[in-house]
């Protein structure tokens, strides 16, 4: 559905994409997950064509993102969703069913669904009337007025409630069961753990970890083992009884040879190892320190310095949707 090889962006000379590679397989949610300025929007927005990248090539649904007729196939969701503030949602949903050329009454009972299932009443309330949560279900319908394959949502839950929140990102994982592809970015490493089948990780403009969840743990993450014995060793603390009164000690370990050890000497001890507890590292614990490690190439070459911020300009293209029309 979707190749990306050695893509990359340079504005000016500050490198925001640097050599990406991945693909996207039809009917998966795939995240992209990273920092404020890792690049995602600039990603995001090379593969629906509003963004020309500066090297390597995209292909998505079998186009080069360039293509008028790719974008036609295609629902995009900006971070900020520019709206029209005088529109009532359903006239500006019609407005865009307009220009995809899909009939009004298609349109209303396409879009009055998504609003059903995203909870949202009023659709004759003015946009400019609405809260940023009922905005972004809105958005969220005008990319599905079309009835794309393939969805790009940059951020779709970015400044949400709570509440809002789960409302969206179950909205997307259900595109899936209806055989959506999904590709969306994240900073909340939360969203993109709960709900995605494949994940990069990007920082500085690079994708410094890939692959499923699980993948990427075992990968990267530090299981460690919480060993309570029963006797005191030198590198046990005491701990709190076991259910059963017995006294307990716990060392923390990160492999299983340290856990052997400690088998063996409890026991050369008179006691015995009681429990092994283990804890795996979240995907955040991942990011955090991955984000420390990772030297990056734009570093090396002086284009990008630390920090992981930066402005972010809006690029006039993102205001193109459909055809090489201005509007939105
Ligand atoms: N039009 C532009 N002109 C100059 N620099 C830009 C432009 N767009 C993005 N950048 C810079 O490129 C880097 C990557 O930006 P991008 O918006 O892709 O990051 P991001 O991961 O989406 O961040 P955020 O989570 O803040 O949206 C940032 O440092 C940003 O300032």
């Amino acid at each position: 559905m979707i190749t990306v090889e050695n893509l990359r962006k340079t504005y000016g000379d500050f490198p925001a994409v640097v050599g990406s590679d991945f693909s996207v397989e039809s009917g998966e949610v795939f995240g992209i997950v990273g920092p404020n300025g890792a690049g995602k929007t600039t990603t995001l927005k090379m593969l629906a064509g509003l963004v020309e990248p500066t090297g390597g090539s995209a292909s998505v649904l079998g186009y080069d993102p360039e293509e008028p007729a790719m974008r036609r196939k295609l629902g995009f969701l900006p971070e900020e969703s520019p709206l029209y503030e005088d529109m009532t949602a359903r006239s500006y949903l019609r407005f865009f069913a307009d220009l995809y050329d899909v009939p009004r009454d298609v349109a209303d009972e396409r879009t009055g669904a998504v609003l059903d299932r995203l909870d949202l009443e009023y659709r004759d309330r003015r946009l400019g009337d609405m809260s940023k949560g009922m905005k972004r279900k809105v958005a969220i319908a005008r990319s599905l007025v079309n009835d794309p394959d393939l969805l790009i949502y940059d951020e779709p839950a970015s400044g949400l409630d709570p509440l809002t929140t789960n409302v969206v990102l179950e909205f997307v994982r259900e595109l899936r069961d209806e055989d959506k592809t999904v590709v969306f970015s994240a900073h909340n490493l939360f969203h993109v753990e709960s709900i995605c089948d494949r994940v990069v990780i990007m920082n500085r403009g690079e994708i410094i970890a890939r692959g499923t969840v699980p993948e990427i743990r075992a990968e990267h993450g530090e299981t460690t083992y919480r060993v309570f014995t029963t006797v005191p060793l030198a590198e046990t603390l005491p701990a709190d009884d076991g259910a059963d009164g017995e006294e307990r000690h716990v060392a923390v370990v990160d492999e299983m040879a340290a856990v052997e050890s400690l088998r063996e000497r409890a026991e050369a001890a008179g006691g015995r190892v009681a429990d092994i507890r283990t804890d795996e590292a979240s995907l955040e614990d991942i990011f955090l320190r991955l984000a420390r490690e990772a030297p990056t190439t734009s570093e090396a070459e002086g284009g990008r310095g630390g920090g992981t911020g930066g402005t972010t300009a809006v690029d006039e293209s993102e205001q193109r949707v459909v055809g090489g029309n201005e509007h939105s």
